[in-house]
């Protein structure tokens, strides 16, 4: 078995030939050895500290869609199973795509998901999203049929958030949500973003570090919350239910984007009066790490 070469490209799909809608042939018997290797050591990895962290929901989706650490899933086969029960589907794509196309996708019920997986020497982090950040972070929540509805809806949103010039304050909904959520659940507080259940230090950090904030959600207040993309979160949105979640998003925007327009815009580590903090965090990690 042989690693990737130093010269592999880093992503082998960026050239392949694309459909209007950005999609691509998966090629699945074209990954290697060595990259089906790749995603069983992170499938082992993050199922091992995800247990017990991750919303129940996400866990049972995994069971239910059958991911496991047997090599790079086939997204027509997983696709087929993930239909059955949401209706959605996964296409592949080679990287990242446009904001309207991305819309357009998941107003159809379908999730891009990245082709490629990360190179060996990025094996801890990148900042793409590869097809372990897309299959293992986001597809078992689009087994739940509300959330199902709610990307759904937010595909839609997106649509009409372009028309209205105010894409960057749903953006802050996609990422403090889809991306960054907690959720509250019996056991305690739980995770359902993709940007954390695919990271094993933040799987961590997000429940059991000080630092953070953990507030209460809000519509209006995330869209006015501006985020991180290259380290940990310094606040945390938790909501109570996916039906809360929803609900939530069954308002008319255009009222909400009407607020947030006259309003300034808040720092990602600031808390404000109406928050209901739920941890207010020391932010120490962010002050170590910004230096004395
Ligand atoms: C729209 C969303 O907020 C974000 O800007 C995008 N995300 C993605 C995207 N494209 C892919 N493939 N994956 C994403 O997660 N395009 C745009
Ligand atoms: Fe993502």
């Amino acid at each position: 078995m042989t690693l990737d070469t130093k010269d592999a490209p880093k992503n082998r799909y960026a050239g392949a030939p694309r459909a209007a809608d950005f999609t691509i042939d998966q090629d699945w018997a074209s990954y290697s050895a060595a990259e089906h290797d790749r995603w069983d050591r992170l499938f082992r990895r993050q199922l091992e500290v995800t247990i017990g962290r991750a919303s129940q929901t996400a866990l049972n989706a995994m069971a239910a869609l059958q991911l496991s650490a047997s090599g790079i899933p086939d997204m027509e086969q997983l696709s087929d199973r993930l239909e059955a029960i949401t209706g959605w589907r996964v296409v592949p794509v080679a990287e990242l795509v446009p904001d309207e196309v991305f819309f357009d996708h998941l107003a159809n019920r379908r999730f891009p998901a990245g082709a490629f997986i990360r190179p060996e020497a990025e094996f801890d982090y990148l900042q793409e999203p590869d097809i372990f950040h897309d299959i293992f972070g986001h597809v078992p929540m689009l087994a739940n049929p509300v959330f199902a509805d709610f990307m759904e809806a937010y595909g839609k949103g997106g649509q009409r958030a372009m028309q209205l010039s105010q894409l960057h304050n749903l953006a802050r909904l996609y990422w403090y949500t889809v991306e960054f959520g907690l959720i509250r659940e019996a056991g305690g507080l739980r995770i359902y973003g993709a940007g954390i259940l695919s990271s094993p230090n933040e799987t961590v950090f997000a429940l059991e570090d000080d630092s953070p904030n953990r507030i209460g959600f809000d519509l209006a207040r995330i869209m006015r919350t501006k985020y991180i993309i290259d380290d940990f979160q310094q606040t945390y949105f938790v909501i109570d239910s996916f039906e809360a979640l929803l609900e939530a998003c069954y308002k008319d925007f255009g009222s909400v984007y009407g607020d947030v327009k006259i309003k300034h815009d808040l720092e990602p580590d600031e808390t404000i009066q109406t928050d209901a903090i739920i941890t207010r965090g020391t932010l120490d990690y962010f002050r170590t790490k910004s230096g004395p």
